[in-house]
């Protein structure tokens, strides 16, 4: 199979990893409704290219919290690399790093931070759930910060685990070798067992992760780190506000692929009135059914400052290591600046709203 275009290496990856492995990363949760609207929003969305440009040069760096990318497309967290690759998120940092990108590191990593930095000179933030344990999180942005982070995550999607079917009949559990390392074995005991008709990470979840976490919660978090503190899973506009008036430092509009609230909108049709709510105050990122360079594109038409990818870099994980992860990148890329070539915005500037077709 020749490798061109995202969907690609997703092909590859099906038939290399174990199917209840290629069912946990597809999946979303109940009717996968979410799941689908992520990409169909992409699929209406049309654009008013303009002509007579000097597209000659077309520029895709980007700044963001004080740090220059060669791209505004990075990598959303995902938990357990290792899954997917033996080297896990050292490839997958490696790989950003080749192409400039941004890396979230999740929570659930299944390599330690250190080893994950020392991988890549590119920025990498970290994602974070809110823990009962909640001496665990202090710990772990701690630990962060030592090792070079630039900015913490903050998952606000996730007060329980969605109903992901897929891994309900699966009776998923991940490997008991793949382990989440930046966490005491004490608070992931049991997160390996596996049982008949249930998915042992929600089993877990319900176990580990605190529903209680409010916008009070930030401040504490705020209070034990010096880093930015972005909250990740903003699909409104009275959410968007709220987070800039507690000090957010930037915004992830994300429904979690389509893996939490099934039924969620999309997370591109969520985009325009986050990004009227804030105003400019912080940085707007978005998630959720980016594939290609022109899903990209229209995202950042619609106001994002930048756009992470989920599932397509444990594709290209699984399918080429670091390499993998670079190529996608790169070739994400390559397709958005041959876009703004051919629409005539040949600076990420020059991309706003007019650029979308009814939204102008
Ligand atoms: C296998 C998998 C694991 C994920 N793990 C996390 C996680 O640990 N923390 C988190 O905030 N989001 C997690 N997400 C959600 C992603 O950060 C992101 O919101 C979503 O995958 C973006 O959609 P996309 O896959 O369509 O690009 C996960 C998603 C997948 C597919
Ligand atoms: O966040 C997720 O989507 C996810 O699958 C997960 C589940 C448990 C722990 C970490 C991530």
């Amino acid at each position: 199979m020749t490798v061109i275009r995202t969907d690609d290496y997703g092909r590859v990856a099906r038939e290399r990893l174990p199917a209840d492995v290629w069912d946990f990363i597809e999946g979303g949760s109940g009717d996968e409704l979410t799941l689908a609207a992520n990409a169909a929003a992409f699929r209406r969305a049309r654009l008013r290219p303009r002509v007579m440009v000097d597209v000659s040069t077309v520029d895709t760096t980007r700044t963001l919290l004080g740090s220059r990318l060669a791209t505004p497309i990075g990598i959303a967290p995902t938990a357990y690399h290792q899954l997917v690759h033996p080297d896990g998120e050292v490839a997958t940092a490696a790989g950003a790093d080749r192409a400039g990108a941004l890396f979230v590191v999740a929570m659930f990593a299944s390599r330690t931070l250190k080893d994950i930095a020392a991988a890549s000179a590119a920025p990498l933030w970290l994602q974070l759930y809110w823990l009962r344990r909640r001496d665990a999180i202090a710990d772990l942005a701690e630990r962060a910060a030592d090792a070079g982070f630039a900015a913490l995550v903050l998952t606000a999607d996730a007060p329980r685990l969605g109903r992901r079917l897929r891994d309900v009949r699966n009776g998923f559990a991940v490997d008991g070798r793949v382990r989440a390392v930046n966490l005491d074995a004490a608070l992931m005991a049991a997160s390996h067992d596996r049982r008949a008709g249930a998915s042992a990470l929600a089993a877990h979840a319900a176990q580990t992760f605190d529903p209680s976490l409010t916008w009070a919660d930030l401040a504490w978090l705020r209070e034990r780190s010096a880093l930015p503190v972005l909250i990740k899973g903003i699909l409104t506009g009275e959410d968007a506000a709220a987070a800039v008036a507690h000090g957010a430092a930037g915004i992830i509009v994300s429904n979690h692929g389509g893996r939490q609230l099934d039924g969620a909108i999309a997370a591109l049709d969520a985009l325009p009135e986050v990004v009227d709510a804030v105003a400019g105050a912080c940085p707007v990122l978005f998630d959720g059914a980016v594939r290609g360079g022109r899903d990209a594109l229209v995202a950042l038409a619609l106001g994002a400052d930048a756009v992470l990818v989920g599932r397509p870099p444990l594709w290209a994980l699984a399918a080429g290591g670091a390499d993998g992860v670079a190529d996608l990148l790169t070739g994400l890329t390559d397709e958005l600046a041959h876009d703004m070539a051919l629409a005539g915005r040949p600076t990420l500037a020059d991309v706003d709203r007019r650029l979308i077709w009814g939204h102008s």
